[in-house]
């Protein structure tokens, strides 16, 4: 589905450094990927084919320390996923982490504080590209979920058709907003509760929950739960069950399931920009980003 990308010009401006990055340029294998694998990417998303499984790429986040959604970081997982998209070879793609023991540390909160408010409209229109690229894609998507996924990291797992999860008790997962003295927006919530229901939603939208593995595979929020070194062939033996039905056939039903959704935001992208920048900008609640910033500070000692 061609999503209005507004990101056009911030996407050529942003590209222009990188593509002076030996190999690093889209389609050709880029630096250290090995010989003759063709991959391709950026510096902070590596996508390789699976040489295990035909038409299916691995697309790794690899934004350190955390992956945390920084706006360059979000554009350059758009390029890619626009690349995959458009390129009839893959069916499907399993979204990793290669930062340890993080999935994604979610939207980075220095794209949220201390920002004029263009910047944060400019972000947040990424933040929504993002999800509705994962979410509405025509390929499988499946989260190969190797560390904790608070929020936005959450989001992204939630958008994946099928979510595996590393059975390691610090890979916690939820949109954990309301800790942060923030909130998720509307089609965050929608999302969790497509997933795992009205009221199991609402509890832990409120509590801001990070579910641990077990209780997230209790409350539906992920799929399944496995030994962290089964992650990648876990989500590898998934996808070849969801490619195992005619494409067709599927997105279309994967497009009926959550078309309704989507168009929520699609109707009124504008305005939910510019609540997020009217929220966002709030004296009291820069004042919640920087008391919990100051706080992630402090837990290093
Ligand atoms: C109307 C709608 C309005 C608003 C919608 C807003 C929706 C928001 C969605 C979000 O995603 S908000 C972000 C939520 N994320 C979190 O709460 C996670 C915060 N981070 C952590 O808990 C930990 O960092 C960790 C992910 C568990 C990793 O811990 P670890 O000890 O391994 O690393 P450390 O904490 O030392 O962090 C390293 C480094 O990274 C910085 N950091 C961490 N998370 C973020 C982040 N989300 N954004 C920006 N920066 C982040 C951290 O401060 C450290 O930086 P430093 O090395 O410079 O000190």
């Amino acid at each position: 589905m061609a999503l209005t990308v507004g990101l056009r010009p911030l996407t050529r401006a942003l590209l222009r450094p990188w593509a002076r990055v030996p190999g690093a340029a889209l389609g050709r294998p880029a630096a250290g990927s090995g010989d003759g694998v063709r991959c391709f990417g950026s510096p902070r998303v590596l996508v390789e084919p699976d040489p295990a499984a035909v038409g299916v790429a691995v697309m790794k986040m690899r934004n350190p320390p955390v992956n945390s959604l920084s706006l360059e970081f979000l554009t350059e997982l758009l390029i890619s996923l626009e690349k995959l998209e458009n390129d009839k070879t893959f069916r499907g793609i399993i979204i990793t982490s290669d930062c340890p023991g993080i999935f994604s540390a979610g939207l980075d909160l220095l794209e949220m504080y201390g920002r004029d408010p263009a910047h944060c409209a400019e972000y947040w229109k990424a933040v929504q590209e993002l999800w509705l690229r994962v979410y509405l894609s025509n390929l499988v998507v499946i989260g190969a979920i190797n560390g904790i996924s608070p929020a936005g990291g959450c989001l992204l797992s939630l958008s994946c058709d099928y979510r595996v999860l590393a059975n390691n008790p610090k890979y916690a997962i939820g949109l954990n907003e309301t800790l942060l003295g923030i909130i998720a927006p509307f089609w965050f919530k929608d999302v969790l509760v497509n997933t795992i229901g009205h009221r199991a939603a609402e509890r832990a939208l409120q509590l801001g929950f990070l579910f641990p593995p077990s209780d997230a595979l209790q409350v539906g929020i992920v799929d399944q739960v496995v030994p962290e070194d089964q992650v990648q062939s876990t989500a590898r033996s998934v996808m070849a069950q969801w490619l195992a039905i005619p494409d067709h056939a599927r997105q279309l039903t994967k497009n009926l399931v959550r078309k309704p959704t989507a168009d929520r935001l699609l109707q009124q992208r504008d305005a939910d920009i510019q609540n997020f920048v009217r929220f966002i900008s709030r004296d009291s609640i820069q004042k919640s980003l920087h008391v919990y910033l100051e706080k992630l500070k402090q837990k290093k000692g």
